[in-house]
C-alpha cells in the first residue's frame, strides 16, 4: 500500500473520492486539501516502473497507453496489448462468472484454480511468506503453482491477470529492448526462464498467456534450488500467435497477429538475448516450451556463446535417462544392460528427440564410446510420430528425426513398414520400454497396452510423460490394470499411486524435468561456467539416477518423492559444479574464484552449494536515505 499523507489518512471518504479521481482523472473532486481544478490536469506521481504498478492509487494495469508506458518506464512490464478500462472490467467479469460456473460443475479439480488464486495473491503480497508456504508444503502445492494447474492458469490467463509479473518483449519492441531491459528494477538477475508461448505443455500455442509457464518454473527455482526470488525474471517473447481463437478473442492480452517466422523471428530473439546479457552478463537463460522447430535451432545458435539451455530438450532428456536406468535396475539387472533395452518412443518433437539423442549417447558410452557403438545403439529405438512409425521411406523427414528413422528392409522383417501404427509397432517389437512424449492424451489405448503385455521384459516400463494431466498417454490405473502389477510406471504430471488389492500398491512415479532443471541452473550459476556443457547435463542425469536406492527401484520407485526436491536439487547442482570444474569451465562465483573451486572435494562442493541456497527467512530491515 502507498504511504498516505496524514491529512488524507484521516478521512476514508476522501480516499474513496481520491480513488475515483485516479480512475477518472477528468472528474472533479472538492476537498479541503485539494482545491477544485480544471478537468484534464494530470496527476503528478513521484514514482515510476513497478512502483506504479504496485500502487493501487495509480495503477491502470493493461490500460496504460504506450506513450504513458514509455514516460513511466513501464515498457515491457505489461503484456503488449493496450486495452480500455471498459475492456478491463469486461475481462474481470468474465473471469468472475467463470469461477462461479467452475465451482458448480467445472474442471476435474475446481479447487486447484481457487488454491492458485490464493497462493498467487500471497505471492504478490509477501514473497518470503509465499516461498515458506510453498517449500513446507511442496508436495501439495507444486501441482498448483507448477504442472498441471499452471496449464489451466495459462489457458485462462486473460481472466486471471491482475498484477503483472516478469517482462514482456514483443515484436513491437524491436530496437527498444536494449533500453527497456533497464525497466526491470533488479540490478542482479541470476535466472531467466523465457518462452515464446508456442507450445505450452501439451496445450499448444497459447501466445502471451504462456508467461505462466516461466513463472511456474521460476517458482521451482526458488523453492527447490534456493535461487533468491529477487533475482529471477520470468520472460515472455511475444511474436504473435497462430492460435486462431486467441487472434479473435477481444480479451486477449498479446499481439493479435500471426507469429513472426524465419529471420524476423530470429532477429527478435537475438535482440532479446543481447539485451539481457548486456545488462546481466552472468545470467542463465532457460528456454521453455518453444515449438520444436525453433527449440533445436535456437539451442544450436546460442549454446556455445551464452549461458543457456533448453529445458524441454535437455532437462527432459536427463530425467528420462535417469528413469530409463532406474527401469533397468528395477528388472534386477545392472545399469550397464541399458544398451540391450528395446525402446518405443511415441512423439518426435523437442522432448522426444532430446530423449532419443541422450539415450543413444548413453548406450554408446556403455558400449565402448566409439563410432560403431554410437551407430549400433540406434537400432534399439523405434520412433512413432503423428504419421506412424518413422522409416527412411518418410517423405520430408524432419532432419532431427532422421538419425532414428528405421531402415525399411530391417523393419520389413518385423512385419512393419513406414507409418505403422503404434499398436502394431508395440505388438511386433515387444519393447522393454514404451515412452510417450506425444502430447496426445489416451494415446496408449487399450489396444496399445494389451500389446505391451507381450513385452519380452521381465518388468516392462511405461512412461506417459506428456503434460498436463489430460494429455498423459495413459493413467497409472489403465497401465497397471491392463499390462499387469509388475510394471514400472511414470507420468509427467502427478497421479496418485494405484491400489492393486491384496495390500499391494502400484507406484506412480513423476517423471518430470523439475528434478533436473533447478539443479542444472544452480550448478551453472555457482560454478561460473560460461556455457552449459553436455558433460554438465550428463552429470546431472547420472546424479539423479544414482539418487534412488536399490530397495526403492526394486519397489518400482525410479524417481524420488517431490518432498525431497530441495535435497536432490542440491546434489544435482553439486554434480554440475564438479563436472564444470573437471572440464575446466568453472570460472567461479562471487568470492569463490576458479582456483579455490578447484581445491574443493566432493563434500565441500555440496556444502558450498548448500550455503548458497536462499531460504525464506525475514531479514532485518534498516532504513537509509538515498
Ligand atoms: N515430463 C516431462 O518432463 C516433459 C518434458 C517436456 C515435454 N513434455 C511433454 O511432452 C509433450 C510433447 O512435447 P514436445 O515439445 O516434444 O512437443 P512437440 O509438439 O514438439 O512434439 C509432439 C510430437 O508428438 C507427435 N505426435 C502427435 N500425435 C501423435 C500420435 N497420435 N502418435 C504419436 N506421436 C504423435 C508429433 O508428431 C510430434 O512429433 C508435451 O505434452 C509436453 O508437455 C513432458
Ligand atoms: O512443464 C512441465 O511440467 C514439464 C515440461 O517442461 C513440459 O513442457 O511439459
Ligand atoms: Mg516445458
Amino acid at each position: 500500500m502507498p504511504n498516505f499523507p496524514n491529512q488524507i489518512r484521516a478521512s476514508s471518504s476522501l480516499i474513496r473520492r481520491l480513488r475515483q479521481r485516479v480512475a477518472n482523472p477528468g472528474v472533479l473532486i472538492q476537498t479541503r486539501c485539494f482545491t477544485t481544478t480544471e478537468g484534464h490536469r494530470p496527476t503528478i506521481v513521484h514514482k515510476r516502473s513497478l512502483d506504479i504498478l504496485h500502487d493501487p492509487w495509480f495503477n491502470k494495469g493493461t490500460a496504460f497507453s504506450m506513450t504513458e508506458r514509455d514516460r513511466l518506464d513501464l515498457r515491457g512490464l505489461l503484456p503488449p496489448n493496450v486495452v480500455s478500462s471498459d475492456q478491463q472490467i469486461e475481462r474481470f467479469m468474465v473471469d468472475l462468472k467463470r469461477l462461479e460456473v467452475q465451482a458448480r460443475d467445472g474442471p476435474s479439480d475446481p479447487n486447484a484454480l481457487a488454491k492458485w488464486r490464493i497462493l498467487n495473491r500471497l505471492h504478490d503480497r509477501n514473497e518470503t511468506m509465499y516461498y515458506k508456504v510453498l517449500i513446507a508444503n511442496i508436495e501439495e502445492y507444486a501441482p498448483i503453482v507448477y504442472t498441471p494447474t499452471v496449464g489451466i492458469v495459462c489457458q485462462n490467463y486473460s481472466g486471471l491477470f491482475r498484477r503483472p509479473r516478469g517482462m514482456y518483449f514483443s515484436a513491437e519492441d524491436r530496437g527498444e529492448m536494449m533500453s527497456m531491459v533497464y525497466n526491470w528494477p533488479a540490478d542482479q538477475v541470476d535466472m531467466i526462464v523465457v518462452t515464446d508461448g508456442s507450445r505450452i505443455l501439451g496445450l499448444g500455442d497459447l501466445g502471451v498467456q504462456g508467461i505462466g509457464i516461466s513463472i511456474g518454473k521460476l517458482d521451482l527455482y526458488v523453492a527447490a534450488a534456493g535461487i533468491n526470488p529477487q533475482r529471477v525474471l520470468p520472460v515472455m517473447i511475444d511474436v504473435g500467435t497462430n492460435n486462431e481463437k486467441l487472434l479473435k478473442d477481444p480479451m486477449y492480452l498479446g499481439l493479435q497477429e500471426h507469429r513472426l517466422d524465419g529471420d524476423e523471428y530470429v532477429a527478435v530473439v537475438d535482440e532479446f538475448m543481447e539485451a539481457v546479457f548486456t545488462r546481466w552478463p552472468h545470467v542463465i537463460v532457460q528456454f521453455e516450451d518453444f515449438q520444436s522447430k525453433w527449440a533445436f535451432k535456437l539451442l544450436q545458435r546460442y549454446r556455445n556463446t551464452y549461458r543457456m539451455f533448453n529445458d524441454d530438450v535437455q532437462g527432459t532428456a536427463g530425467v528420462a535417462i535417469a528413469g530409463l536406468l532406474g527401469a533397468v535396475r528395477a528388472q534386477g539387472r545392472p545399469m550397464i544392460d541399458f544398451p540391450k533395452q528395446k525402446i518405443v518412443v511415441a512423439g518426435a518433437g523437442s522432448a522426444g528427440i532430446g530423449v532419443l539423442n541422450a539415450a543413444r549417447k548413453t548406450m554408446a558410452r556403455m558400449l565402448g564410446n566409439n563410432e560403431s557403438a554410437f551407430d549400433s545403439a540406434r537400432s534399439q529405438f523405434w520412433v512413432v510420430d503423428a504419421k506412424g512409425l518413422i522409416t527412411e521411406d518418410r517423405e520430408d523427414i524432419d532432419p532431427d528425426a532422421l538419425p532414428f528413422a528405421r531402415k525399411v528392409k530391417e523393419v520389413g522383417r518385423q512385419g512393419l513398414g513406414e507409418g505403422a501404427s503404434l499398436a502394431e509397432v508395440v505388438r511386433q517389437v515387444k519393447p522393454d520400454v514404451l515412452l510417450g512424449l506425444s502430447a496426445v492424451g489416451g494415446l496408449f489405448s487399450k489396444e496399445v497396452l494389451e500389446a505391451m503385455k507381450c513385452s519380452t521384459s521381465t518388468r516392462p516400463a511405461i512412461f506417459a510423460m506428456s503434460n498436463p494431466t489430460k494429455n498423459a498417454e495413459c493413467t497409472p490405473e489403465e497401465a497397471f490394470s491392463i499390462v499387469g502389477d509388475n510394471i514400472i510406471f511414470a507420468s509427467g504430471s502427478p497421479f496418485n499411486d494405484v491400489n492393486l488389492g491384496n495390500g499391494h500398491i502400484g507406484h506412480c512415479n513423476q517423471g518430470n524435468n523439475m528434478y533436473l532443471f533447478p539443479g542444472v541452473g544452480l550448478g551453472t550459476l555457482l560454478s561460473g561456467s560460461s556455457i552449459v556443457s553436455d558433460g554438465m547435463l550428463q552429470a546431472a542425469a547420472e546424479c539423479l539416477a544414482a539418487y534412488m536406492s536399490e530397495d526403492d527401484v526394486i519397489n518400482g520407485k525410479i524417481y524420488p518423492s517431490i518432498s525431497s526436491i530441495r535435497d536432490i536439487t542440491k546434489q544435482v547442482a553439486a554434480a554440475v559444479v564438479k563436472e564444470a570444474i573437471e572440464e575446466d569451465l568453472a570460472e567461479g562465483y562471487r568470492e569463490m574464484d576458479a582456483r579455490e573451486l578447484k581445491r574443493l572435494n566432493k563434500e565441500e562442493i555440496e556444502e558450498y552449494v548448500q550455503n548458497n541456497m536462499w531460504s525464506p527467512e525475514y531479514p532485518t530491515l534498516v532504513y537509509k536515505k538515498e
